[in-house]
């Protein structure tokens, strides 16, 4: 009996979730790796077994027993696993992604079944590098990190939140074809704040209560300074970190390592390509805008830093751009006397009366654009979106906070309230709306169009820094990519179903700016989407030897 390529045989190979192929493995391989007698005798295609899955899926009662089936199936069978989803990414994406991964997540420590990825906690300081070389994959090139500090709209979830690395890092190759055996979900575990968790029997964190910061960033430190050491290539994604640590845990490595926060420049990146499109129905340009923020944490703060340097490379001075950002948080509106700002906030406090009132801050500063991002299911309500309505001819209202049930308004309400006049998204997933013989189709403005097709750009190139110019670009690529159809329905954002060839286009378009800034460790290539294209990961059976 001949071994494969890493050393199984038998039935060690079949459960090799990499190398398993199940009943598509040929007769030849059976005969050759010692699998006769440990499979059924009939031989299928990979579409054979995905017409299997697909009606085992139509057994299951709901988006969360898809959601364990399908783990499940990338526990046994990877190759299968990512067949499946992208065969059919609208269906799927919102499965393994938002919505479900959010009520996932909260349920993470119930429905566990196997470990995936890496937890580093805190308990290991002072020898981060030992256990780090406990991976065993050699040529890992992105880690996504969490310390689940601020998981989606759902705040601190402690251990729960590794359901979100897992997720993410699935995007990079179900919605950009990052080969998945680059790929590192990691949970930096320094304890958690949330009392149901600590008392909850089956929580799998470490059960105190999160450090300080002076104890936090060291330790953060070191695991940035462990994956240098081991893996010199892989750049670090940070998500969902609590806005604050998000963003000063950005400032203090962006210049020196290769890395990115998802919440900070992938939620600008796809929020700057809705506003491009918001802009081409209504007409005008960005630096005419007043931009109003519900919200004023990470992803406000991204997008708001990311729209100044747009408004400024169109004409505006620096300190007229900011003055056009509004920002509103639990304490009311960002004004010049408030004191309990962080001082990446300070810069959008203006010179207003204070105000606890959403509708009355509307009304007094008079934006063009309300943007969601506050966590707060139902924040937008009639009279806040009625108010947009008055000020504007077509308001534009983004409501990104996720999942579903921490959406600042629905779509039905942004269309309705507004007679229709509303240019309308949100971080999920809303149904078409019928309002007055019209149908809306709102889009999901959601990172997932950016941060797969940024990561694509960034393996292929070898990238040495991040930069939000590549976010600048990934946004300009994503707008120019919706249908001029799709624009006149309201849709702001390319069709999911199409998400890979989106990726591959907005991944060319990224790597031309890291090439562009001397950040690439590979040779230009004539044809950059061809290049980008020989790096995607095929859904197909591997050869074993
Ligand atoms: O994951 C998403 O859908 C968007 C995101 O990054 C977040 O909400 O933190
Ligand atoms: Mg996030």
């Amino acid at each position: 009996m001949k071994a494969s390529r890493n050393g199984k045989t038998g039935l060690d190979l079949i459960h090799d979730p990499v190398l398993n192929k199940n009943t598509a493995f040929t007769r030849e391989e059976r005969e050759k790796y010692g699998l006769l007698g440990l499979l059924p005798a009939v031989v299928e295609s990979l579409d054979q077994q995905v017409q299997r899955v697909l009606m085992q899926l139509t057994h299951k009662h709901s988006d969360m027993d898809r959601f364990v089936y399908l783990t499940g199936l990338l526990d046994t069978n990877e190759t299968l696993f990512y067949k499946v989803i992208m065969s059919d990414p609208t269906r799927f994406l919102p499965i393994v992604y938002d919505p479900t991964i959010g009520e996932a997540c909260l349920k993470f420590g119930h429905i566990y079944r196997r470990s995936r990825g890496m937890y580093l906690s805190i308990a290991h300081r002072g020898s981060v590098s030992k256990v780090l070389a406990d991976w065993p994959d050699k040529d890992v090139r992105f880690i996504c990190v969490t310390n689940g500090g601020r998981i989606l709209g759902l705040g601190d979830i402690g251990a729960n939140g590794m359901g979100i690395p897992i997720g993410k890092l699935q995007l990079y190759t179900g919605a950009a074809g990052v080969p998945p055996a680059h790929l590192l979900p990691l949970f930096l575990d320094a304890g958690t704040n949330n009392e149901q968790l600590l008392e909850d029997p089956l929580y799998l964190g470490i059960r105190q209560k999160r450090p300080p910061t002076e104890e936090l960033y060291p330790f953060v430190d070191e695991f940035v300074a462990a994956v240098q050491e081991r893996y010199p290539d892989c750049c670090i994604h940070f998500e969902d970190w609590t806005g604050s640590d998000a963003v000063h845990l950005l400032a203090r490595y962006r210049d020196k390592v290769c890395c990115y926060n998802d919440d900070i420049q992938g939620t600008a990146g796809i929020t700057l390509a809705g506003l491009i499109n918001a802009l081409k129905i209504k007409g005008g340009s960005l630096k005419d805008e007043t931009i109003f923020f519900a919200g004023a944490g990470s992803a406000g703060i991204g997008l708001a830093d990311l729209l100044v340097s747009e408004m400024v490379s169109e004409g505006l001075a620096e300190e007229e751009a900011r003055s056009r950002i509004w920002m509103y948080d639990v304490n009311g509106l960002l004004q010049s006397e408030r004191d309990d700002l962080f001082d990446f906030q300070r810069k959008y406090a203006h010179k207003h009366a204070p105000t606890r009132d959403l509708t009355t801050a509307i009304k007094s500063v008079k934006p063009t654009t309300l943007i969601g991002v506050s966590t707060v299911g139902g924040l937008f309500t009639r009279s806040v979106v009625e108010a947009m309505a008055e000020i504007n001819d077509r308001p534009v209202v983004f409501a990104l906070s996720n999942p579903t049930d921490h959406a600042e308004c629905t779509a039905e309400q942004a269309y309705q309230w507004t007679k229709g006049r509303a240019i309308f998204a949100a971080g999920v997933q809303f149904p078409p709306v019928d309002y007055a013989g019209e149908t809306y189709r709102a889009g999901q403005a959601n990172n997932l169009y950016i941060f797969p097709a940024v990561a694509m750009a960034i393996y292929a190139t070898r990238a040495k820094r991040v930069t939000d110019d590549m976010f600048i670009e990934a946004a300009k690529a994503v707008a120019d990519q919706v249908p001029d159809k799709l624009l006149s329905q309201g849709t702001l954002f390319p069709p999911q179903s199409d998400i890979l060839e989106t990726s591959v286009k907005t991944a060319a378009r990224v790597a031309k700016t890291v090439f562009d800034a001397g950040l690439a460790q590979v040779p230009q290539p004539a044809d950059l989407e061809d290049f980008v294209r020989k790096h995607l990961y095929d859904a197909s059976y591997p050869e074993l030897d």
